[in-house]
Parts: C-alpha cells; structure tokens; sequence
C-alpha cells in the first residue's frame, strides 16, 4: 500500500519541462488547434520530452526553478525590463481580463456556517440548500462564521510573507530538493498543482502534508530555512500546525455539511475519510511587470475532495462562468473560499461541480494564498453514493482510486490536461463507450 505521501510526490518537474519545449513551434500547434486539427501537438511534444527532460531534472534538479525564482527577483528589483519567454503564455491561453475584473452578477455566494454551532440547529436547512445550490452551479462559494481564529489566518499568511521574501539560497535550504528528489514538499518554485502548464507559471509554494508526517516536514524544513534563528522557525511550525489543525477541523465539518446536502447516507462518504489526507500549501504571487502576459496559476481542475482557499486582499482567483466567461471573485475579508474537486464531483455522481479556475498577478501587489486540500483515501474505489444513481441518473464516472487519478491517469494523459481539458473526462463513461 502506497503511503499518501509517495502519490504526492511523484513532481512533473514542469519547469524543465517547460524549458526544453521552447523549441516546439507553439503558434503553429494552436492554430491547428484552432483549425480543428485532432489530437494536442503541444500535449504530445511534452509526453515526448518528459522522460529525457526528467532525467536531466534528475541530474540537475533545482537548476531551471532557481533560474525562475531569480528572473522574478530581477524583474521586481526592476533589472529585467521584459517577462522572460519561458513565462509568457501562448497568447490563445493568455487572459484578457484584468486580476481584479470583477462582474458583480457572477460572483460566487457567501455561506455563513453559524446554524452549524447553535444548539437548536437553526438555520440548518436553509444552510444545506445553500450549499447544494453552490455546489451544483459554479462549485464555489465564500465561507464565513466558520471559528476558524482570525489570529491564526494572519500570523500564518505574516509568516508566509517572511518566508517568500527571504532570499532564495535560504529557502531552498526546506525545498523538497534539499530534502529528497523524490519529494514534492517545502519550499518550491514549481507549480504546485499536477496540471500540466505551457509556461513557467508566476509563483512560489511551500507545502506540507497535514497528519503526523506534515508535523514533522514542516519542523524540518523550519530548521533548514533559519538554522541560526531556533525562535523563528519553531514560531513558523507551529503556527502553521495550528492552521492545518483548523483548516482540517473546517474541511471535516464542510464534509458533513456537503453529505447533509446531498441527502444521502454518511457512511458511503466516511469510508473514505477514516484516516484524511489534507496538504496545506502556501502560493505567493510576485507582482509582473507584465501581468497579462503570464499566470500566476495556469487554468486547473482540483483533484481532491474539496479545497479551502484564504486569500488575502488582494484579488487574482478567477473562474469560468457557465458562459465561457473568465470571472474574478472578490475577496471577502475574513472568509474562506470553497470550491468542490474531482473527486467529490463523482462522489455526487456529477451532481456537484468541480470548476475550472485560474489566478492572475498584477504589477504592484504580491498575493498570498493557503490553500487546503482534503482528499479521499488514495486506496479506496471512488463510487458515487448509491442514492444518487438511478435510470434517470446513471453512473457517470467509472471506478478509480484517487491513488490511481494522481499518478496513472494523469502520466498518460499530460497531452489532456494540458490543454485544459477536465481530467474526469477520462473517466466519464459515456465517453469511453463511445
Ligand atoms: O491562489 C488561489 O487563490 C487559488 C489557488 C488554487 O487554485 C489552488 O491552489 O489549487
Ligand atoms: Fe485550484
């Protein structure tokens, strides 16, 4: 039995990756895209150069994200006057909205958790409807009366600031690279998402898996960042302990709330909950001089169960409307933002939706986001509730484990999501029987 933390941590070092496509005619493949030509040659020329660009990350494996981190430096400290090609998005994929283009129709509800804490259970009805509602359109919605401290969030995203300005030698000091290739935690100047990105994308993370091996991960790679500063990094630990305390604590009750508002049995959901997996990671956003051009996260589907995300003020989330309309969502002091995941989308049996979703940089403020993700058991079928399938609702996904959806689905379709297609498409059964 994998541990949960081997299936986090096969990376697609996607940097390199990214480096070694610059030769691939980028134009040419979207305008035969665009002409309706079949299959992704940009998807195809990555699944290609992976193993060798793999192997060259291998041998080298901070060298292109070190040279990511520093370009950014450079441009911030005004020494680069243009955004390096290797993080400029081909221009079909760029935005054409700003970060903060806000569309007040479109924005996504606010969802106050108080009926949860009070005895009598009022309100609890209307909560639950809320949240279906939410779920069911565009899969996110703003979590507020949540007790999570407002403490907390500020000293960890304060913290988090701290760490992203220190300079980078020290930070990759508690990279995963320090620590073992083979682990995706600690500081990165990868994308931390599994999605596959045409372009070196506008950010740095640092992760860590939630339970007893986070604790331990993040003790570390504390010691590691200010080996000759005993307060602050015991500060940073367990600051960031208390936080994946709460967010886990969060995350469970929105479970409970999202199994109330299916009406369906709790224990088909709770098998895959017995011992939760929850990665806790923090994505800073430098400013661009040239935001329209790059991304701070390329368009994804989360995989997991479902994620948190607190931002700070400024804004930069976007979703797609059932329009096809980019959107921003407007930070709400003080709220968690909620958005379902893959693999909730079959627990529901497509009932809920995972939404495609992006971030934007702009030019003068960094952002700082903690994102939470809760996954199911990597080990156990992911089978939608048996109350949701019927003639009239027929199963939607096949059966996978989200061990398998990490790593086996995602490896041998990076041509697919490459091309922001949804990962779940794969395992859509009407798809594969056609
Ligand atoms: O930074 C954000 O607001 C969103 C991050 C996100 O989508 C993710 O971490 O999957
Ligand atoms: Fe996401």
């Amino acid at each position: 039995m994998a541990p949960p933390d081997v299936e986090f941590s096969a990376p697609l070092r996607l940097p390199s990756v990214i480096m070694s496509v610059k030769n691939v005619d980028t134009e040419k493949i979207l305008s035969e895209q665009n002409a309706g030509a079949r299959g992704n040659a940009l998807g195809d020329a990555l699944a290609t150069l992976a193993p060798a660009v793999a192997a060259a990350a291998e041998a080298e494996p901070q060298g292109a994200l070190a040279n990511a981190v520093e370009v950014s430096r450079m441009l911030r400290d005004g020494k680069l006057a243009e955004v390096p090609t290797a993080f400029k998005f081909p221009e079909q994929m760029r935005a054409t909205i700003a970060h903060d283009d806000f569309c007040d129709d479109k924005d996504i509800p606010v969802i106050d958790l108080t009926p949860v804490w009070a005895e009598d259970g009022a309100g609890m009805e209307k909560l639950v409807d809320d949240i279906a509602r939410a779920c069911e359109t565009s899969g996110f919605f703003h979590v507020v009366g949540h007790q999570v401290p407002d403490r907390c969030v500020k000293q960890m995203q304060a913290h988090g600031r701290t760490l992203f300005e220190l300079p980078l030698d020290r930070k990759l000091q508690g990279s995963f690279a320090a620590g073992s290739t083979a682990q995706r935690r600690g500081y990165s100047c990868t994308p931390k998402t599994v999605t596959p990105s045409p372009a070196l994308i506008w950010q740095e993370g640092f992760t860590v898996l939630g339970g007893k091996t986070g604790q331990v991960d993040v003790e570390s790679y504390a010691e590691k960042i200010w080996p000759d500063d005993v307060e602050q990094s015991k500060d940073f630990s367990q600051v960031y302990q208390e936080y994946a305390a709460h967010s886990m604590r969060l995350s469970l009750v929105l479970k409970d709330l999202l199994i109330k508002s299916l009406k369906v049995d709790p224990a088909h959901f709770e098998q895959y909950f017995e011992s939760p997996v929850q990665v806790v990671h923090l994505t800073y956003y430098p400013p661009s001089p040239s935001p329209l051009e790059v991304m701070g996260l390329n368009p994804h589907y989360d995989m997991g169960f479902l994620t948190l995300i607190a931002q700070d003020d400024v804004p930069g989330l976007q979703l797609l409307g059932k329009d096809g309309n980019w959107f921003s969502v407007r930070p709400v002091p003080g709220a968690f933002c909620f958005n379902v995941a893959d693999s909730l989308e079959a627990l529901s049996n497509g009932r809920f939706r995972s939404n495609l979703h992006r971030v934007l940089v702009n030019k003068e403020r960094p952002r700082l986001s903690i994102s939470t993700f809760l996954a199911p058991d990597f080990n156990k079928s992911v089978d939608p509730a048996p109350e949701l399938v019927d003639d009239e609702h027929p199963r939607v996904y096949r059966p996978f484990t989200f061990g398998e959806y990490m790593s086996t689905i995602r490896g041998a379709h990076l041509d697919h999501i490459t091309n922001c297609g949804h990962l779940l498409d794969l395992v859509r059964i009407d798809a594969s029987t056609k």
